[in-house]
């Protein structure tokens, strides 16, 4: 039976430690702010972002918090980001994705000043990662990173194979884990043989996005398995891309979901907030 990769239980402890590093920088005279930017009523990211601003509260970073209508415009956006970017009281700046169709997600990312770009979706801050020297770490990427290496699961020779390739987990994932010695294979809804790549992995990270398609017959024995998957199956109910019920005989470790990689989004999202407050105390700008 497969050991929890307990995501919740981790990213407790890192909150803990946290409102630590947020008590110094108080004393210190810097409370770290986080600008969090909801553009829209999609009921999913208003669930992420009131999880995010809640979290925020108990570690004791403050918030600022920008809902803006579903019909806002790219401009209006811009002007918003460009404020956010001036305003010195701003260490980190979050726009919740996805936008609304009239807005084009690049732009608005490139338009965030990238030593506040808490997400590290910035092209410096992805150029940054793939080049082995990050700067900010895009989260979900760096919380699987963080419960890896809390169980003690090294990544050096290991062959990962990465099912997804987005920018918020398959690709930055990648560069992370090619950047600890991996050997990573990224496959993507063109890959053929799919399961005959994903039975020689070691690490195996499911970032798909369809119910439960990984079962046991998907999975080397022994495998460590990492479910990024947010689904909802045919009853309703809250499930990976994991079957886990399946998965658990056969892996050696494995993410639930809920409670697994979701919870250390949020948890490196503060992490990375804190960082960018404490690198304006000793006024690094761009290490
Ligand atoms: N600007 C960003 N937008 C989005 C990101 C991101 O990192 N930055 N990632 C996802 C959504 N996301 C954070 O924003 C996120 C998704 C899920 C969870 C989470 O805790 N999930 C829970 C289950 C939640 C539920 O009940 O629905 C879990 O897995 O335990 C946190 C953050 C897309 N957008
Ligand atoms: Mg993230």
């Amino acid at each position: 039976m497969a050991v929890k990769l307990d995501g919740k239980k981790l990213s407790q402890k890192i909150a803990v430690q946290l409102q630590q590093d947020v008590e110094k920088l108080k004393f210190l005279g810097v409370t770290p702010k986080l600008a969090v930017v909801l553009v829209g009523d999609d009921p999913a990211s208003q669930v992420y972002v009131r999880n995010k601003r809640r979290m925020a509260q108990k570690i004791g970073i403050e918030t600022s918090d920008l809902t803006l209508p579903a019909a806002t415009s790219e401009a209006e956006l811009l002007q918003t980001i460009a404020k956010l970017n001036q305003d010195s009281t701003v260490h980190g700046i979050l726009v919740q994705l996805p936008l609304p169709p009239q807005i084009n997600e690049e732009t608005i990312i490139q338009a965030i000043n990238p030593l506040k770009d808490v997400d590290g979706f910035h092209p410096y801050n992805m150029g940054k990662l793939f080049m082995g020297d990050p700067y900010a770490i895009p989260c979900t990427p760096n919380g699987i990173m963080q419960l890896l290496s809390e169980y003690r699961i090294s990544l050096t020779g290991k062959k990962v194979v990465i099912v997804g390739r987005s920018k918020i987990v398959g690709r930055p994932l990648a560069a992370l884990m090619i950047n600890h010695n991996a050997t990573v294979t990224v496959a993507h809804s063109y890959t053929k043989n799919l399961f005959e790549l994903t039975r020689r992995a070691d690490i195996l990270v499911a970032a798909v996005g369809r119910a439960e398609m990984f079962t046991q017959t998907a999975i080397k024995s022994g495998a460590v398995v990492v479910d990024v998957g947010i689904n909802r199956n045919d009853a309703g109910k809250l499930v990976g891309d994991v079957d886990q019920m399946k998965v658990a005989d056969v892996a050696s470790y494995l993410t639930p979901v809920p409670g697994g990689v979701g919870p250390m989004t949020i948890a490196m999202l503060m992490k990375q907030t804190v960082k960018f407050a404490e690198r304006s105390v000793k006024g690094i700008g761009n290490d």
